[in-house]
């Protein structure tokens, strides 16, 4: 049992069919490395910490949950808090859609539409079309409890205690990484969870490119959020910290659960996978949150007893397909008739459930529409597949590669 904790609702993590592909892989988010705004300027020579144990400073939250510092702790903290926040907020308010396209970037709040994530996990999905599973899985949801991103740390019920490690499944391009990303720009815009000291979001991705090498948790911090270069080991045991691990499907680490070295020190250097299993298991920073988010297939790799909420990212319900296409059309006749398209063919309707899909349907049906098109429009997913490969290549403004990446994202779907 994880930090040694008694009896916890038992969660099963049950392995499904994967949906894999390689488009994550070249997924734009950055959450770390590379140019992340000007240091924060901090007085070199400040009086040694007076920071009040984390206990005291909850005490110190306001009605809406907010932090306030006391006068002594106020301009190192809030300072640090303040510059990482900025940070934070320049690296997720744009995002590119679909696959990486270089130089592009939509306003995230302009095009992000709510998504259907529940509590629990769906039962394994079947060998069966992938069309028909998701109908099967879009029907299921019914009697499902959903939860909103915002809501993940949050105690929802009575019988609910503490949630300090939650898991986020979801199938290829159902819209993981974008959750993510709405929750750290909610955060770093003050807008939500304003009881958290720092939103820590760590792409699994790019933990990789530090495999083979040794690292206390505080210098990893300073290398993928060079923000907090100024923060000290005390800070962290004392604030409250979220750590999100996103696309663990994509990590090459094997994070060994049941032996490995013990460590409760955040300046004690080790290899990555050993300070994530000691964070996760609770051994290092007890009483930071922890959220990771994993395609299905790899979900097992964090032990049941360790998680205090699973959720399942679903895509979108019916409304959220009208309302994305909605949103990301400021032309009003072109998204109804969009809309109007996807509802008269069943097979795309129902695949629209998935994100990634209305994006490739929105990039296809726009181009036909808004063109002098005298073709049918697609009513298959291999018409749309077709339709948009031709689109990408003509337009010439993704390399050969991205098609060629576009294309195992979307056969991971298409059979038909
Ligand atoms: N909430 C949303 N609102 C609007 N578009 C979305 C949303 N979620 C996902 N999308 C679209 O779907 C694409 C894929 O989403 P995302 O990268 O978050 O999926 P994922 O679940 O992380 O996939 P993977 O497992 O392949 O990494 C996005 O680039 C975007 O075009």
């Amino acid at each position: 049992m994880c930090d040694g904790r008694e009896e916890r609702a038992e969660s099963t993590v049950s392995p499904c069919v994967s949906m894999k592909s390689d488009k994550s892989k070249d997924r734009p988010f950055n959450f770390g490395i590379g140019p992340q705004g000007s240091p924060l300027k901090m007085d070199e020579d400040r009086a040694e910490s007076t920071v009040p144990s984390w206990v005291s400073l909850k005490s110190d939250l306001s009605k809406d949950g907010a932090i306030t510092f006391r006068s002594s702790d106020k301009i190192d903290l809030q300072e640090v808090i303040e510059g990482h926040k900025m940070s934070l907020k320049r690296r997720c308010e744009h995002v590119t859609e679909g696959t990486h396209e270089a130089g592009s970037g939509t306003l995230l709040n302009k095009i992000y539409t709510e998504l259907y994530i529940t509590e629990g996990q769906s039962e394994e999905v079947d060998t069966q079309h992938e069309v028909r599973q998701l109908e099967i899985t879009s029907k299921k949801n019914i009697q499902d409890t959903p939860i909103k991103c915002q809501d993940l740390f949050k105690v929802l019920s009575e019988q609910q205690r503490h949630i300090r490690v939650v898991l986020t499944n979801g199938v290829a391009g159902v819209g993981k990484t974008f959750s993510v990303q709405k929750f750290s720009l909610d955060w770093a815009e003050g807008l939500e969870n304003q009881d958290i000291s720092l939103v820590l979001p760590l792409s699994c991705r790019e933990l990789n490119l530090i495999r083979d090498e040794q690292h206390s948790l505080l210098s990893l911090l300073h290398v993928f959020h060079p923000t907090l270069q100024k923060i000290r080991a005390e800070d962290l045991t004392v604030w409250k910290l979220l750590f999100i691990f996103d696309g663990l499907d994509e990590s090459r680490f094997s994070l060994d659960f049941n032996k490995h070295q013990l460590i409760s020190d955040v300046t004690q250097v080790s290899s990555v996978d050993v300070l994530l299993v000691n964070l996760i298991q609770g051994n290092l920073l007890p009483s930071a949150l922890i959220w990771i988010t994993s395609r299905p297939a790899a979900a097992h790799q964090i032990p049941p007893s360790c998680v205090d909420r699973i959720t399942e990212v679903r895509g979108f319900t019916d409304s959220q397909k009208e309302e994305y296409f909605r949103r990301r059309f400021t032309d009003e006749d072109l998204s109804k008739r969009i809309i109007s398209h996807i509802k008269a063919s069943r097979s795309l309707y129902i695949m629209c459930l998935i994100p990634v899909f209305c994006w490739i349907t929105a990039i296809v049906l726009e181009d036909m529409m808004t063109r002098d098109q005298r073709g049918e429009l697609p009513k298959t997913l291999t018409d749309l597949y077709s339709h948009f490969l031709r689109v990408q290549i003509k337009r010439k403004i993704y390399p050969l590669s991205y098609v060629i990446k576009s294309h195992a994202h979307i056969s991971s779907f298409i059979c038909y």
